[in-house]
């Protein structure tokens, strides 16, 4: 890889500068450092747990340390700080001891668990009492576990506010996995960033424009195709037919897809005119003849006020095409008409959105939705409150209870001593000081001495992930 991302493959160069010395930092006699990560609180009250098995496989699964990585290094740290501070010895160790496994031990919730914040999500601990300095070098990387879940959690809490209105204005819920569409690449930090948030997004629902999330998804999560798209203007392909030729610039999408779905942005001057004008009286015939084969338009509106233009378009649409109404009282749009909302769209606009189309007796079966950076880009890592903390310590043959309680800020607290985390009934249940049964541990060895012990399949993530309105009714 001439160019990898990070400038290096060398994953010893993927930590915190300040991580380098901590080796020299520990007590005397310290054998084991075990330490945790959870989620302490924030924005959503449960977090979905996704994306350890990205970064386990892209960084530390198999042989990842070598004498050359170790001298690499070696030399970048004594310019860094100008002083020798890099473990060499105790990395040599691990390359001539372990082969260049790394002797640690990781457990976790399984991907997609839905858990209440405040829970323990995954341990790390040593398994060679020589590296209890290990535990933690990796901090860096594990809360960077932050992205893929906080993703994932804001977009499955997005599945749920559609899913509700679904069930109360829509004959079926079935048409949720499309309902939010993947808009957010161009607006990602990194092809590597935009590939782990579209993956996560994908855990709850099947649309995306993120292509880079596709080949993500398969190489870490082994899914063939996890999301799909349709063919989509936008404004140059409408916009250089000139103003005058916007009726022929959509004349020629119907043509050109005449069949399938097929989604038009209809704003670039008037889409009030657009909706009564083109597609409601010039098009009209193509637009019904088209749907006879089993066509769909997608009209998209692109600005104004989301929760009025989304009503104002069904309305024109309405009346140019009629609708039906579903078994819950409300309007639907003729089978081969519906519409797109993708500016605008975060957890926050979905719902004043679909309140307002309701108020209106539209059905929310007649709008779908697109997300770009609120879905990949308007998290951080304090959205959840990550934090990784050590919790546990073996000093001189004695196990100590670790943890910080800091009087300016109890928030921060940290759980003691060995963790265990049970789930009876869906209730969650974080067990601290050892005191918990192993048997009921619901955080399962992934990772052990350099191997990958679990490896999920994203249909196992999304089962895990699945909102429990849609787990009600499978049931059924
Ligand atoms: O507007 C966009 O911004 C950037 C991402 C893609 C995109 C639109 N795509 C699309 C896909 C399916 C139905 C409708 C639109």
């Amino acid at each position: 890889m001439a160019y990898p991302a990070g400038g290096t493959d060398n994953v010893l160069l993927f930590t915190d500068s300040y991580k380098v010395s901590h080796h020299m930092q520990y007590p005397p006699n310290t054998t084991v450092v075990c330490s945790y990560f959870e989620s302490r609180g924030g924005k959503f009250p449960s977090t979905v747990f996704f994306g350890l098995q990205y970064l386990l496989k892209r960084w530390l699964v198999g042989p990842v340390i070598t004498k050359e990585k170790i001298e690499e290094a070696r030399e970048l740290y004594q310019q860094h700080f100008g002083r020798e501070l890099f473990n060499v010895e105790g990395w040599t160790y691990i390359v001539e001891k372990h082969k260049g496994y790394l002797p640690l031990r990781i457990k976790a919730v399984p991907e997609g668990s839905v858990v209440p914040y405040k829970n323990v999500l995954l341990t790390v601990e040593n398994t060679d009492p020589k590296c209890f300095w290990l535990t933690n070098y990796f901090e860096t990387m594990f809360v960077q576990v932050w992205y893929p879940m906080t993703v994932a959690t804001n977009s499955y809490y997005q599945k749920g506010i559609i899913a509700k209105y679904l069930d109360e204005t829509a004959d079926s819920v079935d048409g949720l996995p499309f309902k939010l569409h993947d808009f957010g690449f161009r607006g990602s930090t990194s092809m590597e960033a935009t590939g782990i948030g579209g993956m996560a997004h994908l855990v709850n629902f099947m649309g995306t424009d993120t292509i880079a999330a596709l080949a993500t998804a398969k190489t870490f999560y082994g899914c063939k195709m996890a999301g799909f798209s349709i063919p989509a203007a936008e404004h140059s392909t409408i916009t250089t037919w000139g103003r005058e030729g916007e009726m022929e610039a959509f004349k020629n999408m119907l043509t050109k897809f005449p069949e399938g779905l097929m989604a038009c942005v209809s704003d670039s001057y008037d889409i009030f005119n657009a909706c009564e004008k083109l597609w409601g009286e010039d098009l009209k015939d193509m637009i019904i003849e088209r749907g006879s084969r089993g066509g769909v338009l997608v009209i998209r509106p692109d600005s104004g006020d989301p929760p009025v233009i989304v009503v104002q378009v069904l309305d024109i649409l309405g009346k140019k095409f009629g609708t039906t109404t579903n078994s819950k009282g409300y309007k639907v749009l003729p089978p081969y008409l519906r519409i797109i909302q993708g500016d605008g769209i975060s957890y926050e606009t979905i719902s004043p959105i679909l309140e307002n189309m309701k108020k209106h007796e539209w059905s929310a079966d007649n709008i779908a939705f697109g997300s770009g950076g609120a879905l990949l880009q308007r998290v951080d890592r304090d959205t959840q409150k990550c934090a990784f903390k050590c919790s546990y310590a073996v000093i001189n043959g004695k196990e100590v209870n670790v943890f910080k309680e800091p009087i300016t800020d109890m928030g921060k607290k940290s759980k003691k001593g060995r963790l265990t985390l049970e789930c009876a009934d869906g209730e969650w249940t974080t067990i601290q000081e050892g005191k918990g049964d192993p048997k009921k541990d619901t955080m399962i060895t992934v990772f052990e001495n350099g191997k990958l012990l679990r490896d999920y399949t994203f249909d196992e993530v999304r089962e895990n992930a699945e909102i429990d309105l849609v787990k009600r009714k499978k049931r059924k």
